[in-house]
C-alpha cells in the first residue's frame, strides 16, 4: 500500500483538505512498570490556514503531540497526516523529506546559524533541497515579517524579537502544509511577544498559512482561532475564538 492510498482509507481523515491531521494517536515512552503513557488517544484536524493554539499544564503532553503531527517523533499507535498523506507509515528518509518539504518549525530557541545572514538563513531550506525561493513568495514573507532592511544583517546583530522573526520567514518560505511553532514567544518580553503573536495571525490571514503553536500563555493562545487543552495525553476541550480570559477559566478548570 502506498502511503498516498493509506490517506484515504477508513481511518483517514474525514476532511482530505485539513493541512494536519491526527486519528487516535497515542505514544508511550518507555516499556513495564516505567511505561509513560504521554499520549492516549487524540484526534483532531489542522484544516487550511487555521491558527490553533495547543495548551495544556506541563507534562499533558503537548510536546509529544506536536512532535508526533509533525513527523519529529514516531507515534507508538494511530495516524498522524500531513496534508492527506499519513506520515506515520513512512520509512526514514521519506519522513525527513516530508519534514523538509512539507512542514516548517519554530522553536523558542529562534535555531538561527550565526555565521549565516537574515536572507540566507531564511533561504536556508530551500538551498538544502535543492529549491529556488518564489521571489513573490520571498517578497511576501518578508514584507508581512517587516524584516526587509535586516536581511543582510547575521543574527547577532539583530534583537531577539527580529532573529525570530527571521527564524519565521524561514519556515514559511517553503510555502509549508503547516509550521509547528513551539513556545514562539518564551524568550521574549511581551511587547516583542504580541507583535509575533500579530505577525503569525497575519501570516494566517494574508499568506494562508496553517499554524499550530505549543503554548502555556493564555494571552499567546488567544491571538489564535482556536485553543485545544491537553490533559494526561487527551484532547479534553476546545475554545474556538479564544480569549484569554475563557482559556485562564479553561485552564483553571481543568487544574480544579
Ligand atoms: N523522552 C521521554 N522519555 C520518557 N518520558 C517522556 C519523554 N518525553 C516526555 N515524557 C513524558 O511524557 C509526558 C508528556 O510530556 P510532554 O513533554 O509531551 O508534555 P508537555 O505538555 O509538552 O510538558 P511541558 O509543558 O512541561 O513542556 C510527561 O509525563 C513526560 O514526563
Amino acid at each position: 500500500m502506498t502511503a498516498h492510498s493509506s490517506a484515504v482509507d477508513r481511518s483517514g481523515p474525514r476532511d482530505t483538505t485539513s493541512a494536519a491531521a491526527a486519528r487516535d494517536l497515542t505514544k508511550t515512552y518507555g516499556t513495564g512498570d516505567t511505561a509513560v503513557p504521554a499520549l492516549r488517544g487524540v484526534t483532531a484536524d489542522f484544516g487550511r490556514a487555521t491558527f490553533t493554539a495547543v495548551m495544556g499544564p506541563s507534562g499533558s503532553g503537548k510536546s509529544t503531540f506536536m512532535h508526533c503531527l509533525a513527523g519529529l517523533d514516531r507515534p507508538t499507535g494511530g495516524h498522524a497526516y500531513i496534508g492527506g498523506q499519513d506520515i506515520s507509515v513512512l520509512g526514514d528518509r521519506e519522513l525527513t523529506r516530508v519534514r523538509r518539504d512539507r512542514v516548517g518549525f519554530v522553536f523558542q530557541s529562534f535555531n538561527l546559524l550565526p555565521t549565516l545572514t537574515a536572507e540566507q538563513n531564511i533561504l536556508l531550506p530551500l538551498d538544502l533541497a535543492g529549491r529556488r525561493a518564489d521571489p513573490a513568495r520571498l517578497a511576501a514573507v518578508v514584507g508581512s515579517l517587516a524584516i526587509g532592511d535586516r536581511l543582510g544583517h547575521r543574527p547577532a546583530e539583530l534583537s531577539g524579537g527580529q532573529q525570530q522573526r527571521v527564524a519565521i520567514a524561514r519556515a514559511l518560505v517553503t510555502e509549508p502544509e503547516v509550521v509547528f511553532a513551539d513556545e514562539p514567544t518564551g524568550a521574549l518580553d511581551s511587547h516583542t511577544a504580541a507583535t509575533l503573536l500579530s505577525f503569525l495571525r497575519r501570516s494566517c490571514r494574508e499568506l494562508g498559512q496553517t499554524i499550530v503553536m505549543v503554548t502555556h500563555d493564555p494571552i499567546a493562545a488567544s491571538y489564535a482561532d482556536r485553543a485545544l487543552l491537553l490533559s494526561d495525553g487527551l484532547i479534553v476541550d476546545e475554545l474556538r475564538e479564544p480569549t484569554a480570559d475563557a482559556v485562564l477559566g479553561a485552564m483553571r478548570r481543568l487544574a480544579a
